[in-house]
Formats: structure tokens, C-alpha cells, sequence
């Protein structure tokens, strides 16, 4: 006998297999009470499901009318990229910027290790003679921790650092002559063009390999030798007064006792770079760059960037990019990167135990408005700024994961010998720098090293991530890095990455867009990667900095890098897919363009076409100026606006106004699309 089934059970038989009906289902003696209840709740919920679809809907309508700016931030490796895109988080997103001040602190403990190695192994590869026995009674007091070093051992720390640098950084190159670390390029082909009324265009950089126009430089470099009588007379007079230097004196014992930088570096970097990161991994070159040697191999070509930036394009230039730098050599200079987004700062942020009521620090500026907050009494700002690593699949897991994640992570930090950020807490590193800043301000001090440098052109104070004049403040065991302190820092790029941000200050009529700076590597193997955001870009920031007019670039020592800029300029304006795009141009390290003319660096002697104009930063800044210019008229597919600042970009206080400048023009130049659209 088949019993008999309720009516809707009927009604419902093509979808019994369904798991959610099965479960939705009303049990079959539910009770007229029971169904009141049960349609009540049903009720309820569908008002729910309503409300929510609507904040959908009107959250989707509010992101259409949402004005977005994009800025693309362009220009070789160096050339201050990460530092402009740092001073708009500063302007804009002063808090999210403050929050992170104290992630870069490893950073520039790095950059100043840095910088005392490239001294030392510009002191210590010529392995100077030993010295004299009365050189050890020299008058000059010492520090009481110098006084009884021995150095009587087989090998001088000297000769080890060497030997340890040799072997870090691969055979120190073979040349009876080095060039120096400002030799101009290998010829690329420049002509003569003394004559200002021919295109402007036509920026002629010297050529000379082996710079025969500069001083030569000695192969050797030996300490000062001293007689016995200028030694014990050294204060007695003029005639006798030229002491011998303390570093001269003291170097292996300073050597020696600056061994534990080595350490201190290696922590850094197991900090610094993720686990899986081998690639980044190489300890950073220490070597001056006048030690190294372009090599040529057929098998290591890098892109020839012109080409690879802008597909359509085809007469940029005749010279080529097909330089090639041998696998050794590049190893040997490899500059500690990160990969943009949020790894490092996640790493350092992780590595954090404990944080005083006092302080609190967010790991980034990424995701400020709402997660990967460490701290506990955080008074947040409402601003929101992300910054996305466009290289990776998806977003960084840790960024992901909000509070209670980064919490849990604190409890297992990364690497567990690298100590922590917080002010706090002990940092190895720091008590390391601490521990030697004697030693690294008596060297960054000393005459006769000051000499050694200038003969080997090493310009440490030109670099980048230069902090050692003042060594006192930022080796402090509670150092907290300035604003200044992070603009300065240098972390090389790699990848690309998107700033996404609203400004924070009550902007009137620029709140609600939301703007994103994407920020590029600049070296040149990274060059390629640029092309697909020039596709929906407002604007774009190229920054040339054109104080390298006597250096090369790291990645080819053959090329000048005032040429290369104005290579990847005209590539850029030339590109047919920028064709609408303005141009803003930033003609960067002005400071140090300045404090080289003022020097007596000859821009004339680099830059044929400069001819007998005063070398002086005003002269100097405008003809380059006009150059830059005239590649823009000359190269543009269409007539558009162009715009040139001179710039110093880690000097808060001019920057602020330019880039206050490039945010309306900006902004007036996307509603003007806008409207076209
Ligand atoms: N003195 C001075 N230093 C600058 C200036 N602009 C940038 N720097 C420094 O130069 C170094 C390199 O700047 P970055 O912003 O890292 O260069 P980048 O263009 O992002 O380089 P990549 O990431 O390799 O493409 C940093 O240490 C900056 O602080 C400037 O105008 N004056
Ligand atoms: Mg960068």
C-alpha cells in the first residue's frame, strides 16, 4: 500500500536532492504556532538579504562616481623613485608614514653599514706595508677599548677584511689601471655639437673609457711614512706639525674591532628578505665601484630597454642597449633589495615582542585604516592607503590577516637571532652600531682616510642611504629614524608596486579620489615590467637625476648615467601609448649636482655640449632643463603641457611645494579627461 504524501511534498519532488531545500524544509508536524514563528523569522531575514543588497548597489554606484588618479612614477634605478612616492605618504598620509618610521630603522642600520665597508675596503685592498714599530707609541690619545689590541698576528685584520671580501664578492679584478667610480661611459657614439642653435636634443656626453682627463690614480696607496722626528716633534711646530693620521696608525686594531658589522649585516638581511628570497640574498657590494671592471659576455645580455619599454616605438635612438655585464660582476655589486608590498615590514613587524603602552607602531601604511595594527591604544586616522605588490598572484597572506594574526606571529619572530624593532626592546644590530660608533666616526673622521677616498674617487657622501655624518644620533640604542632619516634610506626596488591612498588632510575638493602611485623598478632588467601601466595612467613622473653626469650605472659601468636618463627619456615621450599622458619631469639630486659643481667637478668635462658655461647649479639646472625640454618637443607623437621642476627630493620643504603643485595640475588634467570621456 503506498501512504499517502503531503501536497507540497508533491509540488517539490524535482528538488528533493537538494541539500539547502532539504534543510529549509519545515518538518512535516510543524504546528500552526510553530509555521507563525517560522514565517516571522523567514520575514526577517528577507528584510536582511534586502538591506544588504542595497548597501551592495549603492556601494558599487558610490565607486563608479569615485574619482581615481593614477601616477606613474618613472626613471632609472636611483634616480629617487620610492623616495618621491614617500614624500607623498608623507604629505598625504602623514600617520600611516610616522607609524612605519621605525621599520626603516633596519634599513638604515644597513646603509650605514654599507657605507663603512666601501671605506674599509677602499683602505684595506692595497694592503699598505706594515707600520713602522714607532707608529705604536704614537701621543694621540685613544679610546681606552683600542689600547691593548694585539697586532701581532700572521695575517692583519686588514689583509683578512680583504680576504673576506675577496671571497664574498668574487676575484678582485685584474688592471694594471682602475677606472675610478665617476669614469665616464664607453663611447655610445656622441657627436660634436658645441653649437647652441642645433636641436637641443642632442646632449653630448663624453666618452673617454678611461677618463684620461682625470687624475691618474695610484695603483697603491700607501699610509704616510713618518720619521722618528716628525713623530716625537709631531705637536712642536709648523715645520713638523703633520701628525700621523689615527686611522693610519690604528688600522688593523680598527679593522678588527669593526668585525662584528659583518654579523650585523648577515642579520640584517636574514631580517630584511623573506625566507625564499635567495635571490636577494647576496650581501650588498662594498666594493668601491672603481674596482670593478666591465666585462663582456655574449650570454648575459640585459634588455635592450628602449625597445622592450615601448613596443610600438622605433626610432628612439641609434645607440643600442646590448651591453652585457658577466654574471660574476653583477653578482659582485648586487644591491640588497625587497620586493614591494608588504613582506619586509611584515617580517620586521613580526619580529616585535613587546611594546611599551607608550608607543605603538603599525606594521605598514598597508591596509592603516583598519588591520595589521600591533599596537594597543592607537589613535587611528581614517585615512586609507594600501600598498599592493602588482608582482604577486594575490595580497600578502600576512596583510590579510588583520590583528589577531600579526599578534600570533609575534610570538615567533623571524629570524629569531635578528632581534627586534621596537624601541623598547633590545636590537642586536643596534647595540652592534652602538658598541662601534667610535671606531666608525674616527674613521669617517680621519684625514688620511678623507684622502685615500677623494684619490679613489669613492664619494660615500654622494650616495645613496649616506648617514655617517651623523653617526652619534643614529647609533643611539633608542634611535628613532626621522622623517628625514626614512627619505634618505635606500632600498632598492624591485617589482612594481601600487600606493593607494586618500588624502588625508581635509582637501576640499580633492576628497573622495583616491589616488594610486604606482612606483617601478628602475634598473634596467626591470624596465620591461613598466609597460603595462602606462595603459589607464593620468600622469607621469619621470625623475632624472642629474647629478650622475660623472657616474655610471651600477647594472653597465660602460653607460653614463646622464646619457642613460636622457635615453629612457625620449623613450618615454616618445611612446605612442603616453601619446595623451603629461609629463612631469623631475631633474632630481639638485643638492648633490650643486655640492659636486661647487666641488670643482667640471660639468663641461662630461657634457661636451656644455661648452664654457659657468658650472654652477642655476647654469647647469637650466640648460639640462632646456635639453630634457627640447627631447620632448622633438619626441612627442602629439603637443602636450610639459612640466620640469628642479628637484632635491629628500628636502621635505621644497618637495612639499612641487609636489603640491603636481597634485592640482594632476588633478586639473584628470577632470579635463574626464570630461572628454
Ligand atoms: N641627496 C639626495 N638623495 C636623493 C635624492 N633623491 C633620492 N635620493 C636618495 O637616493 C637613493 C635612491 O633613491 P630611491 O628613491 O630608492 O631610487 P629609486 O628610483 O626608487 O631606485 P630603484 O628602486 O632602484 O628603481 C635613496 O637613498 C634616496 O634617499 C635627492 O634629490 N638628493
Ligand atoms: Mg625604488
Amino acid at each position: 500500500m503506498v501512504m499517502p504524501v503531503p501536497s507540497r511534498y508533491n509540488r517539490r519532488t524535482t528538488t528533493t536532492d537538494d541539500p539547502l531545500d532539504a534543510v529549509l524544509r519545515p518538518p512535516p508536524d510543524e504546528t500552526p504556532e510553530q509555521r507563525q514563528i517560522r514565517l516571522a523569522r523567514e520575514e526577517s531575514a528577507r528584510k536582511v538579504s534586502a538591506a544588504i543588497d542595497a548597501e551592495i548597489k549603492a556601494e558599487r554606484q558610490a565607486r563608479k562616481k569615485k574619482r581615481i588618479v593614477r601616477l606613474l612614477l618613472l626613471g632609472q634605478s636611483e634616480s629617487g623613485k620610492s623616495t618621491t612616492l614617500r614624500q607623498f605618504q608623507r604629505l598625504y598620509t602623514p600617520t600611516a608614514f610616522r607609524e612605519e618610521r621605525i621599520l626603516w630603522r633596519a634599513v638604515i642600520q644597513l646603509n650605514i653599514i654599507r657605507s663603512i665597508h666601501t671605506i674599509l675596503e677602499a683602505l684595506t685592498q692595497s694592503q699598505p706595508p706594515p707600520v713602522p714599530q714607532h707608529h705604536h707609541s704614537y701621543s694621540q690619545p685613544l679610546p681606552n677599548h683600542m689600547r691593548n689590541h694585539s697586532q701581532s698576528t700572521s695575517r692583519s685584520p686588514a689583509q683578512l677584511y680583504s680576504q673576506t671580501v675577496s671571497a664574498s664578492y668574487g676575484p678582485p679584478p685584474h688592471r694594471a689601471r682602475q677606472p675610478s667610480n665617476s669614469v665616464p661611459p664607453a663611447d655610445l657614439g656622441s657627436h660634436e655639437s658645441d653649437n647652441e642653435q642645433e636641436p637641443a636634443s642632442d646632449l653630448d656626453i663624453y666618452s673617454d673609457p678611461l677618463n684620461t682627463s682625470n687624475p691618474s690614480l695610484p695603483t697603491r696607496i700607501s699610509r704616510p711614512q713618518y720619521s722618528d722626528a716628525s713623530c716625537s716633534n709631531a705637536a712642536s711646530g709648523p715645520s713638523h706639525s703633520r701628525r700621523p693620521s689615527y686611522v693610519s696608525v690604528q688600522l688593523d686594531a680598527l679593522v678588527a674591532r669593526l668585525a662584528p658589522l659583518r654579523h650585523a649585516e648577515s642579520l640584517l638581511i636574514a631580517k630584511l628578505v623573506p625566507p625564499n628570497e635567495d635571490e636577494a640574498t647576496q650581501l650588498p657590494s662594498a666594493q668601491p665601484v672603481s674596482n670593478f671592471q666591465p666585462t663582456h659576455s655574449h650570454s648575459n645580455s640585459l634588455p635592450q630597454y628602449p625597445s622592450s619599454i615601448i613596443s610600438t616605438h622605433t626610432d628612439i635612438t641609434s645607440r643600442t642597449y646590448n651591453t652585457t655585464v658577466s654574471a660574476t660582476t653583477r653578482q659582485a655589486r648586487q644591491e640588497i633589495f625587497v620586493r614591494p608590498g608588504m613582506h619586509w615590514k611584515g617580517a620586521l613587524s613580526r619580529a616585535r615582542v613587546s611594546y611599551p603602552s607608550t608607543l605603538s607602531y603599525s606594521t605598514s601604511m598597508s591596509n592603516s585604516s583598519s588591520s595589521n595594527t600591533v599596537s594597543n591604544d592607537h589613535n587611528r586616522s581614517a585615512t586609507s592607503s594600501t600598498t599592493e605588490d602588482m608582482t604577486a598572484s594575490g595580497a600578502d597572506g600576512a596583510r590579510s590577516k588583520g590583528v589577531s594574526s600579526v599578534a600570533r606571529h609575534s610570538l615567533r619572530p623571524r629570524p629569531s637571532s635578528a632581534g627586534n624593532t621596537g624601541l623598547e626592546t633590545p636590537d642586536e644590530v643596534q647595540e652592534v652600531l652602538h658598541a662601534c660608533r667610535a671606531d666608525m666616526m674616527y674613521l669617517w673622521a680621519d684625514e688620511w682616510v678623507r684622502d685615500i677616498l677623494r684619490r679613489r674617487k669613492v664619494r660615500v657622501e654622494e650616495g645613496p642611504g649616506f648617514y655617517l655624518n651623523e653617526l652619534e644620533r643614529v647609533t643611539a640604542l633608542r634611535y628613532m629614524p626621522s622623517d628625514d632619516d626614512v627619505l634618505k634610506a635606500r632600498l632598492k626596488t624591485v617589482g612594481v608596486s601600487e600606493y593607494k591612498f586618500e588624502m588625508e588632510i581635509p582637501a576640499g575638493r580633492d576628497t573622495g579620489t583616491e589616488w594610486r602611485i604606482v612606483d617601478v623598478g628602475g634598473s634596467r632588467s626591470q624596465v620591461s615590467t613598466w609597460v603595462p601601466f602606462f595603459d589607464d595612467v593620468d600622469a607621469i613622473i619621470f625623475l632624472a637625476p642629474i647629478s650622475g653626469f660623472d657616474q655610471v650605472l651600477a647594472e653597465d659601468r660602460t653607460v653614463n648615467r646622464l646619457e642613460d636618463s636622457v635615453l629612457l627619456w625620449k623613450a618615454v615621450c616618445s611612446n605612442k601609448l603616453l601619446a595623451n599622458v603629461d609629463l612631469v619631469l623631475f631633474l632630481n639630486k639638485c643638492d648633490i649636482l650643486e655640492a659636486k659643481l661647487k666641488s670643482g667637478v667640471s660639468l663641461a668635462k662630461y657634457v661636451r655640449s656644455y661648452g664654457d658655461r659657468a658650472n654652477d647649479l642655476d647654469t647647469a639646472g637650466k640648460y639640462l632643463r632646456s635639453k630634457f625640454s627640447a627631447i620632448h618637443r622633438e619626441y612627442s607623437p602629439n603637443p602636450r603641457k610639459f612640466y620640469a621642476f628642479c628637484t632635491s627630493v629628500t628636502d621635505t620643504a621644497t618637495t612639499a611645494g612641487i609636489i603640491a603643485s603636481v597634485r592640482d595640475m594632476v588633478i586639473r588634467q584628470h577632470l579635463k579627461q574626464s570630461k572628454l570621456l
